[in-house]
């Protein structure tokens, strides 16, 4: 069975849509863990933030551990999945992890905040978290992908790298 292809990144970096895309070329079925924790939970990201932070970071830490167990499963993580290493190292257990490492100027152009918790108050949060989070995500993934090209040209150097094919170009082992 092949392993599970994990991406990670900022909200609006493209994890869903490119998810989704390599999940047509290749076969594997496709999760977003949000839609993952709202299907299990009954109710909206946005409804279990407001119960608390914490709160989500535990349904999702529970649903990282489920998901883990999954095989040939394309995965489309939250923007949050760093914040705990024990999601990191569940989801390792039988995956490879590709950060999908897009510029904030990109995000802002492509995405809208009304139903994002964090982002609730304006995009400034999202340059916030990218101080915060880009050496998270740096030390999570197994590759890095730039997302500074079409999704399909993406989708090629994760695939290249899944078959153990490897390529050259700005897709890269992390050394990190
Ligand atoms: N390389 C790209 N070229 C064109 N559009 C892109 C590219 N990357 C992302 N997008 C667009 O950016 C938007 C955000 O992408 P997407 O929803 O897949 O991100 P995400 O990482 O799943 O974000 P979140 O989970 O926070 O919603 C979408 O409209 C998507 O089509
Ligand atoms: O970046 C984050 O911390 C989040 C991203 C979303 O995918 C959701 O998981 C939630 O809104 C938190
Ligand atoms: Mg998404």
């Amino acid at each position: 069975m092949g392993k599970n292809i994990i991406l990670i990144g900022l909200p609006g970096a493209g994890k869903t849509t490119l998810g989704k895309l390599l999940s047509n070329i290749i076969g594997y079925r496709f999760i977003d863990s949000d839609a993952f924790i709202e299907e299990k939970t009954g109710k909206s990201i946005t409804d279990l933030f407001q119960i608390g932070e914490d709160y989500f970071r535990n349904i999702e830490s529970d649903a990282y551990k489920e998901i883990a167990d999954f095989e040939d499963t394309i995965v489309s993580t939250g923007g949050g999945v760093v914040k705990r290493n024990e999601n990191i190292v569940a989801l390792k257990q039988n995956g490879t992890v590709y950060y999908i490492d897009r510029a904030v100027e990109d995000i802002t152009h492509d995405i809208e905040v009304s139903h994002r918790p964090l982002l609730k108050d304006g995009f400034e949060r999202i340059y916030a978290l990218k101080a915060e989070r880009e050496a998270l995500y740096q030390d999570a993934a197994d590759f890095v992908v730039k997302n500074d090209k079409p999704l399909e040209e993406l989708a090629a150097e994760i695939i290249a790298h899944h078959i153990g094919a490897g390529k050259e170009g700005e897709a890269h082992d992390n050394p990190q």
